[in-house]
Protein backbone atom coordinates (compact mmCIF):
# COMPACT_ATOMS: atom_id res chain seq x y z
CA UNK A 1 0.00 0.00 0.00
CA UNK A 2 2.70 2.40 0.68
CA UNK A 3 4.30 1.85 -2.60
CA UNK A 4 0.97 2.47 -4.71
CA UNK A 5 0.51 6.08 -2.28
CA UNK A 6 3.91 6.76 -3.43
CA UNK A 7 3.21 5.53 -7.20
CA UNK A 8 0.46 7.87 -7.11
CA UNK A 9 1.87 10.70 -5.95
CA UNK A 10 4.71 10.04 -8.50
CA UNK A 11 2.06 10.06 -11.05
CA UNK A 12 0.55 13.80 -10.04
CA UNK A 13 3.92 15.02 -10.40
CA UNK A 14 4.64 13.72 -13.32
CA UNK A 15 0.81 14.89 -14.98
CA UNK A 16 2.14 18.44 -13.78
CA UNK A 17 5.69 18.35 -15.29
CA UNK A 18 5.73 21.58 -17.26
CA UNK A 19 7.29 20.06 -20.56
CA UNK A 20 4.79 17.24 -21.07
CA UNK A 21 2.14 19.47 -20.06
CA UNK A 22 2.87 21.79 -23.00
CA UNK A 23 3.31 18.65 -25.73
CA UNK A 24 -0.04 16.50 -24.51
CA UNK A 25 -1.75 20.55 -25.38
CA UNK A 26 -0.05 21.00 -28.84
CA UNK A 27 -1.04 16.98 -29.67
CA UNK A 28 -4.62 18.68 -30.00
CA UNK A 29 -3.71 22.17 -30.26
CA UNK A 30 -1.12 22.32 -32.33
CA UNK A 31 0.56 26.19 -33.02
CA UNK A 32 -1.00 27.83 -36.51
CA UNK A 33 1.89 29.39 -38.78
CA UNK A 34 2.76 33.04 -38.43
CA UNK A 35 2.79 34.89 -41.85
CA UNK A 36 5.69 36.83 -39.95
CA UNK A 37 8.02 35.33 -36.86
CA UNK A 38 6.36 33.87 -33.65
CA UNK A 39 7.77 35.99 -30.35
CA UNK A 40 7.74 33.56 -27.33
CA UNK A 41 7.73 34.65 -23.91
CA UNK A 42 7.39 32.27 -21.38
CA UNK A 43 7.20 33.93 -17.49
CA UNK A 44 7.23 31.96 -13.94
CA UNK A 45 8.73 29.16 -11.91
CA UNK A 46 8.34 26.68 -15.02
CA UNK A 47 9.48 28.77 -17.70
CA UNK A 48 12.23 26.95 -19.07
CA UNK A 49 10.77 23.91 -19.06
CA UNK A 50 7.96 25.09 -20.81
CA UNK A 51 9.72 27.29 -23.29
CA UNK A 52 12.40 24.38 -24.35
CA UNK A 53 9.38 22.46 -24.96
CA UNK A 54 7.67 24.73 -27.08
CA UNK A 55 10.42 25.77 -29.31
CA UNK A 56 10.20 22.22 -30.65
CA UNK A 57 6.56 23.17 -32.00
CA UNK A 58 7.53 26.40 -33.81
CA UNK A 59 8.60 26.80 -36.80
CA UNK A 60 9.65 30.15 -38.72
CA UNK A 61 11.56 32.69 -37.56
CA UNK A 62 11.12 32.85 -33.58
CA UNK A 63 12.05 35.59 -30.90
CA UNK A 64 11.99 33.83 -27.65
CA UNK A 65 12.61 35.01 -24.19
CA UNK A 66 12.44 33.33 -20.87
CA UNK A 67 12.22 34.99 -17.13
CA UNK A 68 12.40 32.40 -14.13
CA UNK A 69 13.07 32.64 -10.77
CA UNK A 70 17.30 33.09 -9.68
CA UNK A 71 17.52 29.52 -8.58
CA UNK A 72 15.51 28.05 -11.73
CA UNK A 73 17.67 29.38 -14.26
CA UNK A 74 18.57 27.27 -17.34
CA UNK A 75 20.96 27.69 -20.57
CA UNK A 76 18.21 27.50 -24.13
CA UNK A 77 19.54 26.90 -27.23
CA UNK A 78 17.61 30.10 -29.38
CA UNK A 79 16.30 32.33 -26.22
CA UNK A 80 17.05 35.00 -24.03
CA UNK A 81 17.30 33.80 -20.23
CA UNK A 82 16.14 36.35 -17.47
CA UNK A 83 16.33 35.80 -14.01
CA UNK A 84 14.27 37.52 -11.26
CA UNK A 85 13.53 38.02 -7.45
CA UNK A 86 10.60 36.01 -5.67
CA UNK A 87 8.63 36.49 -3.85
CA UNK A 88 9.37 40.35 -3.62
CA UNK A 89 10.33 41.86 -7.05
CA UNK A 90 13.50 42.78 -7.39
CA UNK A 91 15.26 45.19 -9.61
CA UNK A 92 16.48 42.09 -12.64
CA UNK A 93 13.01 41.28 -12.90
CA UNK A 94 11.96 44.88 -13.27
CA UNK A 95 14.66 44.52 -16.37
CA UNK A 96 12.81 41.88 -17.58
CA UNK A 97 9.58 43.18 -17.53
CA UNK A 98 10.61 46.01 -19.97
CA UNK A 99 12.59 43.72 -21.87
CA UNK A 100 8.91 41.93 -22.23
CA UNK A 101 7.46 44.94 -23.01
CA UNK A 102 10.11 46.16 -25.40
CA UNK A 103 9.24 42.50 -27.46
CA UNK A 104 6.12 42.91 -27.50
CA UNK A 105 5.58 45.90 -28.43
CA UNK A 106 7.58 44.98 -31.85
CA UNK A 107 5.20 42.86 -32.54
CA UNK A 108 3.64 43.24 -36.21
CA UNK A 109 0.04 42.41 -37.43
CA UNK A 110 1.73 39.40 -39.01
CA UNK A 111 3.48 37.97 -36.25
CA UNK A 112 1.77 35.61 -33.10
CA UNK A 113 2.87 35.55 -30.02
CA UNK A 114 3.18 32.68 -27.31
CA UNK A 115 2.88 33.77 -23.72
CA UNK A 116 3.53 30.37 -21.32
CA UNK A 117 2.47 31.52 -17.99
CA UNK A 118 3.46 29.79 -15.07
CA UNK A 119 2.91 30.38 -10.89
CA UNK A 120 5.69 32.83 -9.98
CA UNK A 121 5.12 35.32 -12.83
CA UNK A 122 3.26 38.09 -10.49
CA UNK A 123 6.92 38.63 -8.70
CA UNK A 124 9.26 38.11 -11.32
CA UNK A 125 7.83 40.20 -13.73
CA UNK A 126 7.08 43.86 -11.86
CA UNK A 127 6.12 46.75 -14.86
CA UNK A 128 4.78 49.81 -12.10
CA UNK A 129 2.33 51.22 -13.86
CA UNK A 130 2.74 54.88 -14.48
CA UNK A 131 3.70 57.09 -11.71
CA UNK A 132 4.91 53.95 -9.24
CA UNK A 133 8.51 52.89 -9.00
CA UNK A 134 10.16 49.55 -7.90
CA UNK A 135 9.92 50.50 -4.78
CA UNK A 136 6.62 50.85 -4.37
CA UNK A 137 6.02 47.72 -5.87
CA UNK A 138 8.30 46.26 -3.20
CA UNK A 139 6.63 47.73 -0.23
CA UNK A 140 3.34 46.62 -1.42
CA UNK A 141 4.63 43.12 -1.76
CA UNK A 142 5.36 42.85 1.17
CA UNK A 143 2.44 44.34 2.88
CA UNK A 144 0.75 41.76 0.74
CA UNK A 145 2.19 38.72 2.11
CA UNK A 146 2.05 39.78 5.51
CA UNK A 147 -1.56 40.60 4.90
CA UNK A 148 -3.01 36.94 5.56
CA UNK A 149 -5.08 37.71 2.21
CA UNK A 150 -5.45 34.52 -0.14
CA UNK A 151 -3.82 34.89 -3.63
CA UNK A 152 -6.97 35.49 -5.18
CA UNK A 153 -7.15 39.15 -3.04
CA UNK A 154 -3.36 40.09 -3.78
CA UNK A 155 -3.54 39.12 -7.28
CA UNK A 156 -6.13 41.57 -7.51
CA UNK A 157 -4.38 44.26 -6.17
CA UNK A 158 -1.52 43.22 -7.89
CA UNK A 159 -2.73 43.51 -11.06
CA UNK A 160 -4.66 47.27 -10.71
CA UNK A 161 -0.24 48.36 -9.95
CA UNK A 162 1.07 46.83 -12.98
CA UNK A 163 1.71 47.39 -17.08
CA UNK A 164 1.60 43.76 -17.51
CA UNK A 165 -0.47 41.60 -15.37
CA UNK A 166 -4.53 42.05 -15.46
CA UNK A 167 -4.44 41.49 -18.97
CA UNK A 168 -1.85 44.37 -19.85
CA UNK A 169 0.47 41.84 -21.49
CA UNK A 170 -2.51 41.66 -24.39
CA UNK A 171 -2.09 45.91 -25.12
CA UNK A 172 1.53 45.23 -25.37
CA UNK A 173 0.85 42.60 -27.96
CA UNK A 174 -1.81 43.96 -29.69
CA UNK A 175 -2.19 43.83 -32.87
CA UNK A 176 -0.22 40.37 -33.13
CA UNK A 177 -2.97 37.36 -31.89
CA UNK A 178 -1.75 35.96 -28.58
CA UNK A 179 -1.91 32.20 -27.42
CA UNK A 180 -1.24 31.49 -23.82
CA UNK A 181 -0.47 28.77 -22.21
CA UNK A 182 -1.23 28.31 -18.92
CA UNK A 183 0.33 25.90 -16.00
CA UNK A 184 -1.81 26.46 -12.48
CA UNK A 185 -0.48 27.09 -9.00
CA UNK A 186 -3.73 28.44 -7.92
CA UNK A 187 -6.40 26.23 -6.17
CA UNK A 188 -9.76 26.63 -8.91
CA UNK A 189 -7.86 27.47 -11.63
CA UNK A 190 -8.83 30.73 -12.20
CA UNK A 191 -6.91 31.90 -14.79
CA UNK A 192 -7.20 35.50 -14.13
CA UNK A 193 -5.49 35.18 -10.73
CA UNK A 194 -2.52 32.85 -12.15
CA UNK A 195 0.41 35.41 -12.04
CA UNK A 196 -2.15 37.87 -12.03
CA UNK A 197 -3.44 36.79 -15.14
CA UNK A 198 -1.30 38.46 -17.78
CA UNK A 199 -3.59 37.25 -20.74
CA UNK A 200 -6.58 37.71 -19.29
CA UNK A 201 -9.18 40.15 -17.94
CA UNK A 202 -8.42 41.44 -14.21
CA UNK A 203 -9.69 39.97 -10.93
CA UNK A 204 -11.73 42.62 -10.44
CA UNK A 205 -12.08 46.41 -11.02
CA UNK A 206 -9.52 49.04 -8.77
CA UNK A 207 -12.71 49.94 -6.79
CA UNK A 208 -12.89 46.40 -5.60
CA UNK A 209 -9.11 46.22 -5.09
CA UNK A 210 -9.37 49.58 -3.06
CA UNK A 211 -12.17 48.09 -1.12
CA UNK A 212 -10.49 45.27 -0.10
CA UNK A 213 -7.15 46.71 1.01
CA UNK A 214 -9.48 48.73 2.89
CA UNK A 215 -11.38 46.41 4.64
CA UNK A 216 -8.36 44.43 5.81
CA UNK A 217 -6.77 47.50 7.18
CA UNK A 218 -3.66 47.84 5.61
CA UNK A 219 -4.33 50.59 2.94
CA UNK A 220 -3.05 53.01 5.01
CA UNK A 221 0.36 51.24 4.94
CA UNK A 222 0.88 51.14 1.49
CA UNK A 223 3.23 54.21 -0.39
CA UNK A 224 1.62 57.72 -0.70
CA UNK A 225 1.94 57.20 -4.92
CA UNK A 226 0.01 53.47 -5.00
CA UNK A 227 -2.61 54.83 -2.52
CA UNK A 228 -3.10 57.50 -5.05
CA UNK A 229 -3.09 55.64 -8.13
CA UNK A 230 -5.67 52.98 -6.44
CA UNK A 231 -7.81 55.95 -6.38
CA UNK A 232 -7.79 57.03 -9.90
CA UNK A 233 -9.65 56.30 -13.01
CA UNK A 234 -8.91 53.07 -14.21
CA UNK A 235 -8.27 52.00 -18.36
CA UNK A 236 -12.01 50.63 -18.86
CA UNK A 237 -11.15 50.31 -22.69
CA UNK A 238 -11.71 46.32 -23.53
CA UNK A 239 -8.65 44.12 -24.04
CA UNK A 240 -8.05 42.76 -27.01
CA UNK A 241 -8.80 38.86 -27.06
CA UNK A 242 -6.12 35.98 -26.77
CA UNK A 243 -6.37 32.33 -26.29
CA UNK A 244 -5.81 31.24 -23.20
CA UNK A 245 -5.82 27.31 -22.47
CA UNK A 246 -4.55 25.80 -19.55
CA UNK A 247 -2.64 23.04 -19.72
CA UNK A 248 -1.65 21.56 -15.96
CA UNK A 249 -3.25 22.01 -12.70
CA UNK A 250 -4.20 20.28 -9.35
CA UNK A 251 -7.16 19.45 -10.56
CA UNK A 252 -5.45 17.40 -13.91
CA UNK A 253 -3.09 15.88 -11.82
CA UNK A 254 -5.59 14.53 -9.28
CA UNK A 255 -7.43 12.69 -12.76
CA UNK A 256 -3.59 10.98 -13.15
CA UNK A 257 -3.62 9.41 -9.83
CA UNK A 258 -7.63 8.52 -10.09
CA UNK A 259 -6.44 6.80 -13.35
CA UNK A 260 -3.76 5.02 -12.04
CA UNK A 261 -4.99 3.06 -9.18
CA UNK A 262 -5.53 -0.51 -9.44
CA UNK A 263 -6.65 -3.27 -6.52
CA UNK A 264 -8.63 0.01 -4.42
CA UNK A 265 -11.57 2.00 -6.13
CA UNK A 266 -10.87 5.27 -6.64
CA UNK A 267 -12.85 8.47 -5.41
CA UNK A 268 -11.93 12.34 -5.93
CA UNK A 269 -12.95 13.63 -2.56
CA UNK A 270 -12.16 17.14 -2.69
CA UNK A 271 -10.13 19.42 -5.12
CA UNK A 272 -10.41 22.18 -3.03
CA UNK A 273 -8.38 20.79 0.37
CA UNK A 274 -7.70 24.23 2.14
CA UNK A 275 -7.84 25.95 5.66
CA UNK A 276 -6.51 25.14 8.84
CA UNK A 277 -4.47 21.62 8.51
CA UNK A 278 -5.94 19.73 11.59
CA UNK A 279 -9.21 20.66 10.36
CA UNK A 280 -8.31 19.19 6.44
CA UNK A 281 -7.20 16.19 8.92
CA UNK A 282 -10.55 15.69 10.30
CA UNK A 283 -11.81 15.84 6.79
CA UNK A 284 -9.75 12.62 5.70
CA UNK A 285 -10.04 10.71 8.40
CA UNK A 286 -14.12 11.37 8.33
CA UNK A 287 -14.11 10.29 4.67
CA UNK A 288 -11.97 7.14 5.17
CA UNK A 289 -13.68 5.89 8.22
CA UNK A 290 -17.25 5.76 5.81
CA UNK A 291 -15.08 3.20 3.58
CA UNK A 292 -16.71 -0.04 3.02
CA UNK A 293 -14.39 -1.47 0.56
CA UNK A 294 -11.06 -1.19 -0.47
CA UNK A 295 -10.82 2.72 -1.76
CA UNK A 296 -8.31 4.91 -2.97
CA UNK A 297 -9.17 8.38 -1.57
CA UNK A 298 -8.02 11.52 -3.02
CA UNK A 299 -7.71 14.77 -2.37
CA UNK A 300 -5.65 18.29 -3.76
CA UNK A 301 -5.48 21.73 -2.26
CA UNK A 302 -3.25 23.55 -0.46
CA UNK A 303 -3.63 23.82 3.65
CA UNK A 304 -2.47 26.51 6.42
CA UNK A 305 -0.33 25.74 9.14
CA UNK A 306 -0.48 28.08 12.35
CA UNK A 307 2.86 28.29 13.79
CA UNK A 308 3.15 27.92 17.14
CA UNK A 309 6.81 26.67 17.61
CA UNK A 310 10.07 26.60 16.52
CA UNK A 311 10.39 23.30 14.90
CA UNK A 312 10.98 22.61 11.07
CA UNK A 313 8.41 21.03 8.96
CA UNK A 314 5.58 21.86 6.25
CA UNK A 315 1.87 21.40 5.89
CA UNK A 316 2.11 18.37 4.22
CA UNK A 317 4.62 16.94 6.80
CA UNK A 318 2.10 18.10 9.46
CA UNK A 319 -0.71 16.81 7.89
CA UNK A 320 0.33 13.50 8.08
CA UNK A 321 1.95 13.61 11.18
CA UNK A 322 -1.37 14.45 12.45
CA UNK A 323 -3.12 11.29 10.75
CA UNK A 324 -0.54 9.25 11.85
CA UNK A 325 -1.56 10.17 15.67
CA UNK A 326 -5.12 10.18 15.26
CA UNK A 327 -5.51 7.36 13.01
CA UNK A 328 -4.91 4.44 15.13
CA UNK A 329 -7.87 5.53 17.23
CA UNK A 330 -10.49 6.28 14.40
CA UNK A 331 -10.31 3.68 12.04
CA UNK A 332 -11.10 0.50 12.32
CA UNK A 333 -9.00 -0.58 9.11
CA UNK A 334 -5.71 -0.89 7.02
CA UNK A 335 -4.66 2.83 5.97
CA UNK A 336 -1.96 4.68 3.91
CA UNK A 337 -1.69 8.42 3.81
CA UNK A 338 0.38 10.32 1.99
CA UNK A 339 0.15 14.33 1.65
CA UNK A 340 2.83 16.28 -0.68
CA UNK A 341 3.55 19.19 -2.49
CA UNK A 342 3.95 18.66 -6.22
CA UNK A 343 6.89 21.30 -6.09
CA UNK A 344 9.26 18.68 -4.01
CA UNK A 345 9.43 21.34 -1.27
CA UNK A 346 7.27 21.76 1.86
CA UNK A 347 8.22 23.98 4.22
CA UNK A 348 11.90 24.88 4.45
CA UNK A 349 12.62 21.29 4.30
CA UNK A 350 14.18 19.15 1.65
CA UNK A 351 11.03 17.12 2.26
CA UNK A 352 8.11 17.05 -0.35
CA UNK A 353 5.80 15.79 2.41
CA UNK A 354 5.20 12.38 4.57
CA UNK A 355 3.82 8.86 4.07
CA UNK A 356 2.21 7.26 6.86
CA UNK A 357 0.29 4.28 7.97
CA UNK A 358 -1.06 2.58 10.65
CA UNK A 359 2.00 1.32 12.25
CA UNK A 360 3.99 4.76 12.31
CA UNK A 361 2.84 5.53 16.17
CA UNK A 362 4.11 2.35 16.90
CA UNK A 363 7.30 2.51 15.13
CA UNK A 364 7.68 6.30 16.86
CA UNK A 365 7.01 5.49 20.38
CA UNK A 366 9.45 2.30 19.65
CA UNK A 367 12.49 5.17 18.61
CA UNK A 368 11.28 7.08 21.73
CA UNK A 369 9.65 10.11 19.37
CA UNK A 370 7.05 11.84 21.22
CA UNK A 371 5.03 12.80 18.11
CA UNK A 372 2.40 14.90 20.11
CA UNK A 373 5.28 17.42 21.64
CA UNK A 374 7.18 17.90 18.14
CA UNK A 375 3.49 18.24 16.52
CA UNK A 376 3.35 21.20 19.28
CA UNK A 377 6.49 22.34 17.85
CA UNK A 378 5.65 22.40 14.22
CA UNK A 379 8.67 19.88 14.31
CA UNK A 380 6.79 17.25 11.61
CA UNK A 381 10.10 17.09 9.81
CA UNK A 382 11.89 15.37 12.93
CA UNK A 383 9.18 13.20 14.07
CA UNK A 384 8.76 11.95 10.44
CA UNK A 385 12.35 11.23 9.92
CA UNK A 386 12.86 9.55 12.44
CA UNK A 387 10.88 6.52 11.19
CA UNK A 388 11.61 7.13 7.76
CA UNK A 389 8.64 8.62 6.59
CA UNK A 390 9.70 11.48 4.93
CA UNK A 391 8.97 11.50 1.10
CA UNK A 392 11.63 12.93 -0.55
CA UNK A 393 12.28 13.96 -4.15
CA UNK A 394 13.94 17.05 -5.11
CA UNK A 395 12.94 19.71 -6.85
CA UNK A 396 10.44 18.56 -9.01
CA UNK A 397 10.25 21.70 -11.52
CA UNK A 398 6.83 22.13 -11.42
CA UNK A 399 3.96 23.15 -8.45
CA UNK A 400 0.38 22.66 -8.96
CA UNK A 401 -0.33 23.16 -5.07
CA UNK A 402 -0.73 19.77 -3.00
CA UNK A 403 -2.25 16.16 -3.52
CA UNK A 404 -2.92 13.58 -0.88
CA UNK A 405 -4.33 9.89 -0.96
CA UNK A 406 -5.48 8.00 1.96
CA UNK A 407 -5.34 3.94 0.66
CA UNK A 408 -8.15 2.08 3.09
CA UNK A 409 -8.39 -1.51 3.13
CA UNK A 410 -11.30 -2.41 5.55
CA UNK A 411 -10.52 -5.03 7.66
CA UNK A 412 -13.34 -7.59 6.64
CA UNK A 413 -12.54 -7.01 3.20
O1 LIG B 1 2.61 34.27 -9.33
C1 LIG B 1 1.62 34.22 -8.61
O2 LIG B 1 0.83 35.14 -8.49
C2 LIG B 1 1.30 32.97 -7.85
O3 LIG B 1 2.30 32.01 -7.98
C3 LIG B 1 -0.01 32.44 -8.33
O4 LIG B 1 0.05 32.06 -9.65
Amino acid sequence: MRSLARSMFDRAISAADPSLAVRRHLMTHPFPHADGRWIAIAIGKAAPAMLTEALQHLSGPVSALGVTHHENVQAIEGAEIMTAGHPVPDRAGQAAAERIIELLSQAGPDDRVLALISGGGSALVPAPAPGLSLQDKQITSRVLLESGLDINQMNLVRQHLSRLKGGGFLRHAAPAPVTALILSDVIGDDLRAIASGPTVSPLGSRAEALGLLKDAGIFERLPQPVQAHLQQQQDDTPLPEAQNHLVGSNGISLDAMHDGVRGFTPRIVSRSLTGDVADAAGTILEAARQVTEATALIFGGETTVRIRGTGRGGRNQELALRIALAGPDRLDSDWVFLSGGTDGRDGPTDAAGGLVDAGTMDRMVAAGVDAKALLENNDSYAALNAVDDLVITGATGTNVADVQVMLVRPQSV
